[in-house]
């Protein structure tokens, strides 16, 4: 039995065609919704996500600004950027693209976003929001996880869900977002200090690896049938690789996969945000 592929790629087209009609319907309220992305430096990687990003914006209808800044950029000239798109009406929403030149402070830079512009719901304002349950956005990865499971009916109420990661973009927010009355599901949050790790995978129906650490889950780690997600990226000589075995398709009965998984709906969810934050402001207009 091999899986079946949650594919994240044509659920992020379904997605794009959704939002597509509320870009519209705001545009008919005359709210136009423009995304802002923040880019310091010249990583080859982080240049191509911030393309892709502006690439998803002209596909749904979005307006976008690109503020890029050179490698040697101070801290002082990042926040400067920041209050700048804070000021500005024509971004509805933006984003720091991470990570920041190891020299910058990457917290304040963060801390400083208008929480009602955090198109990536990292802005601490706004995880202690999605730790409080009120409103507001949410991290895109995690988000894009649950609606990933969503669309293709992967039950999570009652379902012990095991976490490979405890980092803030993937992991934690992941956990808080599982175990909301409206998932209901059982986490467990593993990481490096976990003493067996596939005693824990082996318990689960459903498996979430993000950890960057190659062939970290295989056949043998986890439960016949279970649901896989791999959200771990690491850079080889061979090129892009997940934290799952390639084998693992063959005993899991979901698998996510990198890539064409939780990738493509990392980048929906930023741009659902952004409309989200649009239809707030239109609605308090
Ligand atoms: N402020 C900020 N927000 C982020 O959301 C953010 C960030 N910084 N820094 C980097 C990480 C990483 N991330 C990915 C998004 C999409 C894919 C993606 O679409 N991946 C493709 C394959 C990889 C590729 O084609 O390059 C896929 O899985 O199919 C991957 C990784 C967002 N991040
Ligand atoms: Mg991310």
């Amino acid at each position: 039995m091999s899986a079946t592929i949650l594919d994240g790629k044509a659920t992020r087209n379904t997605i794009f065609a959704e939002l597509r009609q509320r870009v519209d319907a705001l545009r008919a309220r005359g709210v136009t919704p423009g995304l802002a992305t923040v880019l310091v430096g010249d990583d080859p990687g982080s240049h191509a996500y911030v393309r892709g990003k502006h690439r998803d914006c002209a596909k749904v209808g979005i307006e976008s600004i690109r503020v890029d800044l050179p490698a040697t950029a101070s801290q002082g000239e990042v926040e400067a950027a920041v209050d700048e798109l804070n000021a500005d009406p024509a971004c509805t929403g933006y984003l720091v693209q991470l990570p920041l030149p190891g020299r910058l402070d990457a917290g304040t830079v963060l801390e400083r976003i208008d929480p009602a512009k955090d198109a990536d719901g990292l802005q601490p304002v706004n995880l202690g929001r999605l730790v409080l349950g009120e409103p507001g956005p949410l991290p895109c990865t995690p988000r894009g996880i649950v609606e990933l499971l969503r669309r293709y009916d992967v039950p999570l109420a009652g379902a012990n869900v095991a976490v490979v990661g405890r980092g803030v973009t993937v992991g934690r927010p992941l956990g808080l977002l599982l175990t909301r009355r409206s998932e209901n599901a059982t986490v467990t949050l593993c990481h490096t200090g976990t003493r067996d790790l596939d005693a824990e995978l082996r318990r689960a129906d459903v498996v979430v690896a993000a950890a960057g650490v190659p062939g970290l889950v295989r056949p043998d780690s986890i439960k016949p049938g279970a649901a896989v997600l791999d959200v771990g990226i690491t850079r080889t000589a061979e090129g892009l690789v997940g934290d799952v075995a390639p084998e693992t398709r063959e005993t899991a009965g979901y698998l996510a996969p990198m890539p064409g998984g939780v990738g493509p709906m990392t980048r929906a969810m930023l741009l659902l945000n952004v409309v989200e934050a649009a239809e707030r402001a239109a609605d308090r207009a």
